[in-house]
């Protein structure tokens, strides 16, 4: 059973499990004392050139450099930095390896429009060189972001951008939003540790494509603008395996293990000038952070409790996202938890096939801590590691742009309420990040199921029962959703029909096609599984008579497969994929598969001639592939 309520019990525990960690904060403070110191994809009007696109540099011109290497004539003069840890510093000033020999294999015209750079701009040798590391503008240096994090739940200590690198921001001049670019595979930097700064061919296709198909599905997520291959280098990985670029943007690259590593440190000025950073830089000003519903005991929430909340915000919402759309990252460790709440870092990620709530899609996640049903405690877990590194901050209320706070910390006398006011903020944070998840998920949930409105019972009466239906008869999560969409009311009339319509949902995993069952055993196995899914349907039915309208097919087909995509870049594909393009040399079915992802929820989406692939690719998962699961390596 997966109802979502009782994955909260679990992250309240975790919550309070958090607190005795605030506590020691009151030690880490009495330290510090005395040491004082979304366009939709197509209808998009034309963009600019790569030249015309308003570019800036506000992260490093805002925040402290590596003091190794302090100014761009630095990183110019002297030779490439070699691994190391980086002190009192947001990031390193590092350009790009260049690379003689690449080819670009695809764009996404999705992220070209939301950048609002115009299309055929990949045709030109500055596009070209500027993905693949080959070209930077000197008045906008490149940098790599120094981070820390928590890894399977255990600090790790400095991170840091090992093998990404940022270009620049850029304007899109009509949306005014501004992004972040950033190469993934670019070469090494101080933050390399034991690594070669390079991507692989075969991680790269998986983060280019999946970046786009989460944007288009509307789930926040990381973009990706191109991939290019290295055509002569060569990474050591479990075999030897050729290299690429990703050319990916964000509005931003901060994740919580940016602000766990100064607060690790004890480093208060760089926590707090991060902190200032991300209000007015990421969210555009104070003013367009969201003040917490209820009253606050303590007096009035300053500035960084209201950036906590929105974090923590924007973080449940994206968690109820992956939950209705079965999306696992497979690695939520505090380095790939963003400030923003985007999907980040792709590795060992899979979209669910049969529904398997303890599934993690990692292959060496043998606690399941990333498991499907855990990713809601997960994040939460990591927001609490947030919270502690800001709880200074918002621990002091009214009085944090005090002189003497701001230059030596708080003083003895008001550990103890700071301590209080800022583990009462947490659990406050905590409900409002549990109710926010609720009630997204049930939100799209119901849209997915094809209700025009959202019913308290719908939890345990539809969307329980939905679940749990699919997990004992190994139905595929995708695929339920899209061909429900299809079925018109008539079929669901009398029983008869309702058990004829049943097969409609079955594939050649289901619990009743197991490998090695015998015909008989089968047979009745299908017709109980049919009878059960029938069941379902009447009580489907029941339920959307509930609503006005609820019983016209025309209007509720086309609302549900607005919501229920018909492809996804499930596992088998993108290995498929890689295959293709890695071994076959083919090119074509890389910007095919992109397109299918970019739109999801169309039927079809080349020439006729085309439709039995494309069916192919969005259909049953081949019975060796269900459940498949990857390694970190990447
Ligand atoms: N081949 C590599 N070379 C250098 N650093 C690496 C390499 N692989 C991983 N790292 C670094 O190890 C850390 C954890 O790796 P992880 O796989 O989570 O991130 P990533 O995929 O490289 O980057 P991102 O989170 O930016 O997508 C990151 O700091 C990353 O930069």
């Amino acid at each position: 059973m997966y109802p979502p309520q009782h994955i909260f019990q679990q992250a309240q525990h975790q919550a309070s499990r958090a607190l005795p960690r605030l506590l020691l904060l009151s030690r880490n403070i009495s330290t510090l004392m005395s040491t004082s110191s979304n366009l939709p994809w197509g209808d998009v009007p034309p963009g600019v050139s790569l030249t015309e696109l308003p570019k800036s540099n506000s992260f490093t011109a805002r925040l402290p450099p590596d003091p190794n290497i302090p100014t761009v004539k630095d990183a110019e003069s002297k030779p490439r930095p070699t691994p190391g840890l980086v002190k009192n510093a947001a990031f390193t000033w590092i350009k790009p390896e260049q690379t003689a020999e690449y080819e670009l294999l695809a764009i996404s015209p999705a992220a070209f429009d939301s950048l609002g750079l115009k299309r055929g701009e990949e045709e030109t040798d500055d596009f070209k060189a500027l993905v693949s590391g080959n070209k930077i503008y000197q008045e906008h240096y490149p940098w790599a972001q120094c981070y820390g994090g928590y890894q399977f739940g255990h600090w790790a200590g400095q991170l840091g951008d090992g093998r990404a690198i940022s270009l620049f921001e850029s304007t899109n001049p009509r949306t005014k939003v501004r992004y972040e670019w950033q190469l993934k595979g670019a070469g090494t930097t101080p933050y390399s540790r034991f690594a070669d700064g390079k991507a692989v061919l075969r991680s790269s296709i998986r983060e280019f494509i999946v970046s786009e198909a989460l944007n288009a599905l509307n789930i926040p997520t990381t973009r990706a603008l191109s991939l290019t291959l290295l055509t002569q280098k060569k990474a050591q990985r479990e075999v030897v395996e050729p290299c690429a670029i990703v050319c990916r943007f964000a509005q931003s690259w901060i994740r919580v293990g940016t602000f766990d590593l100064p607060y690790t440190r004890n480093d208060r000025n760089l926590t707090r000038k991060l902190a200032d950073y991300t209000i007015e830089e990421v969210y555009g000003g104070v003013e367009n952070l969201v003040e917490p519903r209820e009253t606050e005991p303590d007096g009035p929430p300053n500035k960084y409790e209201l950036l906590y909340r929105e974090i923590v915000r924007r973080n449940a919402k994206t968690v109820a996202y992956w939950q209705a759309y079965g999306f696992m990252n497979g690695v939520l460790n505090t380095d790939n938890t963003s400030i923003l709440g985007l999907s980040l870092d792709f590795g060992p990620f899979s979209f669910m096939d049969n529904f398997d709530p303890s599934f993690t899609p990692n292959h060496d996640d043998e606690s399941l801590r990333y498991s499907y049903r855990n990713q809601p405690t997960i994040i939460w877990w990591n927001m609490v590691r947030l919270g502690e590194a800001l709880a200074e901050l918002f621990g002091m209320g009214s009085r944090v742009d005090e002189e003497n706070f701001i230059k030596a910390g708080i003083e003895q006398d008001d550990v103890e309420q700071l301590t209080k006011r800022a583990e009462g903020i947490i659990d406050r944070a905590g409900e409002e990040y549990k109710d926010i998840f609720i009630s997204e998920y049930k939100r799209l949930m119901s849209l997915r199921l094809g209700f025009q409105t959202i019913r308290d019972t719908d939890m345990d009466e539809m969307f329980s029962t939905t679940l749990d239906l699919m997990e004992k008869l190994g139905l595929d999560f995708n695929h339920f959703f899209r061909r429900l969409s299809h079925l018109p009311i008539s079929v669901m009339q009398n029983e008869d029909s309702r058990a004829r319509s049943a097969e409609h949902f079955f594939n050649s995993n289901s619990s009743f096609n197991m490998p090695g069952m015998q015909e008989k055993h089968k047979a009745d196995e299908k017709e109980k599984a049919k009878q059960e899914i029938a069941e379902w349907l009447r009580k489907w039915r029941e339920r959307l008579a509930m609503e006005d309208g609820g019983l016209n097919d025309e209007r509720r087909q086309m609302e549900m497969k607005r919501v229920n995509p018909k492809f996804l870049p499930k596992n088998w594909v993108l290995d498929e994929l890689i295959q293709r393009v890695q071994r076959n040399g083919e090119r074509d079915v890389l910007q095919k598969v992109l397109d299918m992802a970019i739109r999801p929820f169309e039927d079809h989406w080349g020439p006729q001639s085309e439709w039995q692939e494309e069916d192919r690719l969005c259909g049953d998962v081949p019975p060796q592939d269900v459940g498949m699961q990857c390694s970190c390596s990447s």
